[in-house]
């Protein structure tokens, strides 16, 4: 027969996110400058009593006479309670029945608001363990119940020593009163609970830390609503990824490290081992070799529009799912485009220049209006198409030449080869992606092509264009002037110098890739690209995903989801099924798609079935990767 286990669970910041006392200060006290200046003590003196430095008794003692609370407020008290229970409990109410019996709530706090919160849960009344309050005959809360086993030194151990449970005893809490109870040797394990709070002396003493109820859970293969434990999921964030991505992972409950630059290639295979979500911009390069240390690796992000950075091939052959952000940063560069467009046509960089060195060179000449001018965009996709919009209502003729055939915008006229558009254009802007053949798309024959004086723009990727033809075009006179936002090599962080042939050169804009840097730009991005990753986790979907077949999914209702990824080869979805058949298991619904490399099913099934069927899953032949989800 299995051991017996009782769960010992302290209230204030473990059951619920707040300390109650706390609250109860923002009640009664109306206040606002005063009630700040109590809140701050009452929490000082929490602090000091949960981490030992003072007795509790003298920590509760001070805090109520700072309270002058009255038996009138508690009913406020009791409502915003229940709006604070930790989000991990609440999501766990299958453990709170099934184990009604065995769970026990022990606090320093008080029953008349403890009860009805974890009652909430189910906890039985009287399993809860608490003091009570003191009144005076107009209700003032005047103390406590001193003969309370828990004002004793060491009233927590006392307490659970008292119930003589049979069996192993697990006490989770965030405070040293909690830790006292195993130190005491009356409990097997102590658990420190840091889903609201965070305390080193506590800590330090716990047999393991739970960032939630659902780590408790799962390490001890307890029912648990979740099929994994979302603090176990590790986010490394590179590249200077705007805060609010990082914000979004950690209100999932994820542990996130963010480094401020890029990783070189072993530097990056070091600190990938144990990263379940990478987060990245264009300079991360994510090699094979990368991904071969990434074991646990479920999902990329490209915080950017270009992925050439990811070997996606590799990627997709292991089930690592890549997502972008295809259109947050197309404004931001269209933008950077314009404007240079004006800057160079009219010889800014020059004027600006020298007249920082104190020369006045007021002139007209060499200096354009850009209306009526011909603008030819290579590559018309997002980037390409929204610029000639805007490059038209500003007066510019546009032409565009694209390898795939695109819808013309407005009044553009589409060019049916490179040469066509080259030998039309005044001003060349590249909006190509950064695929490999498109290596020196633009080198000395293309430069050729161009006419005299022609304006160059690049804000696509650094290797498209051949530096050193540009730059004998640029010393020619051929290119009036040029912009570069991307280059071949780029530094992989702010305080590495910036070394290229093009430094120097005159009517040469070079700008530190920022086309799509602006905060609006790495706002939105921070909030799509997250938002892509974390339904992918929790449901699956991989809907807009960059190489994984594309599936929107309903909502998981009453239903385990198993998700299932193979290479893409006959009959995976019958061997599926078959699995599922012999175990008599219902399934409720099912997606399959697929892409050249790998299939891409998520059967939705009833949540009673045999475990073994998971590992079954994974054993048929070409799967690739296997989760269940719940
Ligand atoms: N400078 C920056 O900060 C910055 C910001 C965003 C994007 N970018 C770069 O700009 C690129 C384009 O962005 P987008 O959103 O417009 O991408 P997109 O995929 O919507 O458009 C790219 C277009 O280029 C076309 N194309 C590819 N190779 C071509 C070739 N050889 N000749 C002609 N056309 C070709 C494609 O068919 C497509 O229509 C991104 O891939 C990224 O590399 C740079
Ligand atoms: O691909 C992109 O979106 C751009 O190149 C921007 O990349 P970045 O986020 O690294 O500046």
């Amino acid at each position: 027969m299995p051991t017996q286990k009782h769960f010992i669970i302290d209230f204030d910041s473990t059951f619920t996110k707040v300390e109650a006392l706390d609250v109860l200060c923002t009640i009664c006290i109306p206040d606002p400058e005063q009630r700040q200046q109590t809140l701050r003590e009452i929490q000082r003196l929490t602090d000091l009593g949960m981490e030992g430095e003072i007795p509790l008794t003298e920590s509760l003692e001070r805090r109520l006479a700072l309270l002058k609370a009255n038996r009138s407020h508690l009913a406020e008290l009791i409502r915003q309670l229940h709006g604070q229970v930790s989000e991990s409990f609440k999501h766990n109410k299958a453990f709170f029945d099934r184990f009604r019996d065995d769970i026990y709530i022990i606090s320093n706090g008080f029953k008349e608001f403890i009860v009805p919160i974890v009652q909430e849960l189910g906890v039985k009344p009287e399993n809860v363990f608490a003091n009570s309050f003191t009144y005076d005959a107009d209700g003032n809360i005047t103390g406590f119940d001193r003969d309370n086993v828990l004002t004793q030194n060491q009233g927590k151990g006392k307490q659970i020593q008292s119930l003589n449970l049979p069996g192993e005893i697990y006490v989770i809490g965030d405070g040293y009163t909690d830790y006292e109870i195993k130190g005491a040797g009356i409990a097997d394990k102590f658990y420190a609970f840091t889903e609201n709070v965070e305390r080193e002396s506590v800590m330090d003493k716990a047999d393991h830390v739970t960032p939630s109820l659902d780590e408790f859970l799962y390490v001890n293969n307890l029912p648990s609503a979740l099929s994994y434990p979302k603090n176990r999921i590790k986010v490394l964030v590179l590249e200077g990824i705007h805060d609010k991505a990082i914000q979004l992972f950690k209100n999932e409950g994820y542990q996130v490290e963010v480094v401020s630059g890029a990783l070189e290639e072993d530097e990056l295979c070091e600190r990938i081992h144990n990263v379940s979500i990478l987060c990245i911009r264009s300079k991360t390069q994510v090699t094979a070799k990368v991904l071969e240390n990434a074991s646990r690796l479920m999902a990329i992000g490209a915080f950017c529009i270009g992925t050439n950075q990811i070997d996606l091939a590799t990627c997709t052959e292991r089930g690592i799912i890549v997502f972008n952000a295809p259109y947050s940063n197309t404004r931001s560069v269209v933008e950077l485009a314009l404007g240079e467009i004006l800057l160079l046509s009219r010889g800014i960089v020059e004027k600006s220049n020298k007249l920082h060195q104190g020369i006045w060179d007021k002139s007209a000449a060499g200096a354009r209006e850009i209306r009526g001018k011909k603008l030819g965009i290579i590559g018309y996709g997002s980037i390409g198409s929204q610029l000639s919009v805007l490059a038209e209502s500003l007066g510019m003729e546009v032409y565009f030449y694209d390898i795939v055939d695109k819808l013309a915008l407005g009044n553009a006229k589409v060019c049916y080869s490179l040469s066509e558009l080259l030998a039309i254009s005044d001003i060349v802007t590249l909006h190509v992606d950064g695929r490999t053949e498109n290596k020196h798309l633009i080198g000395a024959q293309e430069f050729e092509k161009m006419k005299l004086g022609v304006l160059f723009l690049n804000l696509s990727r650094g290797h498209v264009v051949d530096l050193e033809a540009l730059t004998a075009n640029i010393q020619s006179g051929k290119i009036k002037g040029c912009a570069v936002d991307v280059f071949p090599y780029e530094p992989k962080n702010n305080e590495e110098l910036f070394q290229s042939e093009l430094r120097g050169l005159p009517n040469t804009l070079l700008t530190p890739h920022i086309g799509g840097s602006t905060e609006e730009a790495q706002e939105n991005i921070a909030q799509y690209v997250p938002s892509k990753m974390i339904d992918y986790i929790n449901t699956g979907g991989s809907y807009n995903s960059v190489n994984f077949p594309n599936l929107q999914l309903p909502e998981l209702r009453n239903a385990h989801r198993l998700i299932h990824v193979h290479r893409n080869v006959p009959g995976i979805l019958a061997k599926i099924n078959n699995v599922l058949a012999a175990h008599n298991i219902n399934i409720l619904g099912q997606y399959l798609k697929t892409n050249e490399t790998i299939g891409y099913v998520i059967t939705d099934v009833d949540t009673s079935y045999d475990r073994t069927m998971t590992r079954e899953l994974k054993q048929i032949p070409d799967t690739i990767k296997s989760r269940t989800l719940y």
